[in-house]
This record gives C-alpha cells, structure tokens and sequence, in this order.
C-alpha cells in the first residue's frame, strides 16, 4: 500500500501546498516543472531529459493505466525510454489507485516505490502550473511535516548529460548505412525509429570524438539540462561541419547544433513540456502538433547567413529547428518520435535516411 503520509511541496519563493505521499517514502528537492499531456507518465518519467526536475503533471487524474512490463530487446525497452526514472519527484492533483489496462502489471505508486522516486497527490496542479507560468520554474522539495528539513537541489548546477549518457560505444549493427548517434540522453523511441530504417547505428558517448569512425550520417540526441556543459559535444560537432555529412539533431541536439553553428542559447522562462505544441514550418502555413520536453531555447536572431530558422512555436514564436543553406544538416526542438505524444513529424525520420 502507498505511503500516504502528510507531506508538502514547498517552492523556493516559499509558497506551500500541502498533500500526501504516495511512491517512494523519501524526500526529495530538484526543479519544478509541468508538462500538459492527458497521457504518457511511463514514457515522460523514463525520459533523460527529466533528470533532476520534479514532474508536475497537469491532467488531474494519474495513474488509472498502470504501468507496463519493462520488456527490453537489445537494451530497448518497449514502452519506456530509458532503464530507470529520471524525474526526482512527481507531483499530482488525484492519484488513481484502480489501474486498467491491457499492458498494466503494476500500479504507478509501486513502480515509483521500486524505483525509489517520491510522489505527492492532492496537490492543485492547476494553481500551482499557474503560479509556475506567472513566476518561472523555480526549484522546489517534498518535504515530510514529521522530518528534518533538505536543502534545495538545483539539476543545472552539474552536467546531467555525463550523467545519463552511455559510458562506452554500443552498437546496433542492421543495414548499410553507418549513423553515429552522439547520446546525450538519448529516448529509446529515438533509437527504435532509426533501427526500423535499417541502419547501423553507432551509439557513442556525448563527449566521443567521433572524428575517427567513417559514418555515413551523424545524429545529435535530447538530453537534459543546460547545453553550456556540453562544450565538447559543439567542438566535435563543428569538425564534422566543416564536412558536408548529414546532421540531424533533436532537442538538445538543436540547441548543440545552433551552438556549434556559432548561435546563442537562452532558457526560457518555464520551457515546452506536453504533447499538443504547435509549431509552424518557417516561410509557409504548415503547421504541425509536436511532443516537447525543454527548458532552453535558440534564439535564432544570432544565427548567421548559412543558417536559417526551420520551425517556429506558435504558442510563443521562440524557435523550434533550425537548418543549413546549402549543406544537410537540420535539427529541431520539439520530438518527432514523439513517445508520448503526436506521432505527425515522424517523417524526420525519413528525410535523414533519404540524405545518408
Ligand atoms: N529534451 C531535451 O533534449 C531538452 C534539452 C535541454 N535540456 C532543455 O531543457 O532545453
């Protein structure tokens, strides 16, 4: 049985909200942010890019499809993203104790017991998305009324890209064509669509130089926190721009992209994080619905004349992609392998192996 214990959220402005445990019996700190997909809790608390942040879910019922079995084929798991949870808390407004689903083998609460990740329900995820909204992402804790007070834990404060990454070179061996992926963090989705094109992909650390591998393509992955602790990421990455291989980059990957094509990064004042986040196809009408997870963002005005916006946000106009003149390379901020979320620019997919 969940913990069920008193418990509060407290922000570092001071605000309070007061719930109760369920998950993990633990206390925890980290940055709070809220994603506003209705779906996808297996996927967004596997999801890299979630380290250190403590996840408040905005649809008011969690929970009421269980979780899935962690069935992995070559280190790839099916449904989630990653090996383990990487939020270091969730928040929630009502927790579902039923759970019904044709994948379910476990409810939420004992997954994030097994996996030692705090959960807090009975919280207004409405008000306190509004207040997040109103005064930025702000760093926050679960604390127990019966415990000694913790410190605030600030994510940006270490690289949680070295974190996350794999340690050492995977291979994926398939077809012919040779993809270097560069993790940063990556999301098993990502590795499952470019398997399904039947390439060989080379998975390497996100600090590899991979200047020695002859690739045929190099792909640059989501990952968490702030790309400036990924310096040599940008450096390999503009040796392989002096080239004319493709490059394709998603999240992270767009903001290490912009950088090593000399643009500036900026974090935004409470990020993208849901599963309906319009953008629109820059000089054109075409817009499409995208899955986001990010707190920075490009800011495409530094970019110079060989680089040209690709996408923007039609939400708040901040830059979504970005692509070369004349040379392949292209990357985008929001998720075209969605998991979860829309599944519309999958076809991203495609266009890089149309260019190996
Ligand atoms: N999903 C991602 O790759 C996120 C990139 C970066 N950590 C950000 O928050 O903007």
């Amino acid at each position: 049985m969940y913990t069920d214990k008193a418990v509060r959220l407290v922000l570092e402005n001071g605000m309070v909200f007061q719930g109760r445990s369920f998950g993990a019996e633990k206390m925890t700190s980290g940055e709070v942010v809220f994603n506003t997909a209705m779906v996808g809790y297996p996927e967004n608390l596997t999801d890299p890019s979630y380290e250190g942040q403590i996840l408040t879910l905005t649809y008011p019922i969690i929970g009421n499809y269980g979780v899935p079995a962690n069935n992995q084929v070559d280190g790839i798991s099916d449904f989630f993203e990653s090996e383990r949870i990487h939020v270091n808390g969730l928040i929630v407004q009502e927790y579902s104790r039923e759970y019904s689903h044709w994948n379910a083998v476990k409810s939420l609460d004992e997954w994030l017991r097994e996996e030692n990740v705090p959960g807090i329900y009975g919280i207004d995820t409405r008000m306190l998305t509004k207040v997040l909204r109103e005064k930025g992402s702000m760093l926050g804790k679960i604390v127990y009324d019966d415990a000694d007070d913790i410190p605030y834990y600030d994510p940006e404060s270490e690289n949680l890209v070295d974190k996350v990454s794999c340690k050492q070179i995977i291979e994926y061996k398939q077809g012919e064509k040779k993809v270097v992926l560069v993790d940063c963090g990556v999301k098993h989705n990502i590795i499952r669509q470019l398997l399904s094109k039947n390439l060989h992909l080379i998975r390497v650390p996100w600090d590899y130089d991979f200047s020695g591998i002859d690739y045929d393509g190099l792909f640059i992955t989501n990952g968490p926190g702030s790309p400036d602790y990924c310096g040599a990421t940008v450096e390999h990455l503009r040796k392989a721009m002096a080239g004319d291989k493709p490059i394709f980059g998603i999240c992270m990957g767009n903001q290490l992209l912009a950088k090593a094509a000399g643009a500036k990064v900026y974090k935004l004042k409470y990020g993208h994080r849901g599963a309906n986040q319009p953008v629109r196809k820059a000089g054109t009408n075409t817009c499409y619905v995208t899955s986001q997870n990010h707190g920075y963002a490009v800011d495409d005005k530094t970019l110079d004349g060989d680089w040209l916006p690709y996408f923007v946000n039609m939400n708040d106009a901040t830059n979504e992609g970005i692509r070369h003149l004349s040379k392949p390379f292209f990357s985008v901020q929001f998720h075209p392998e969605a998991a979860a979320g829309p599944t519309d620019t999958e076809f991203f997919f495609d266009d890089f192996v149309k260019l190996l």
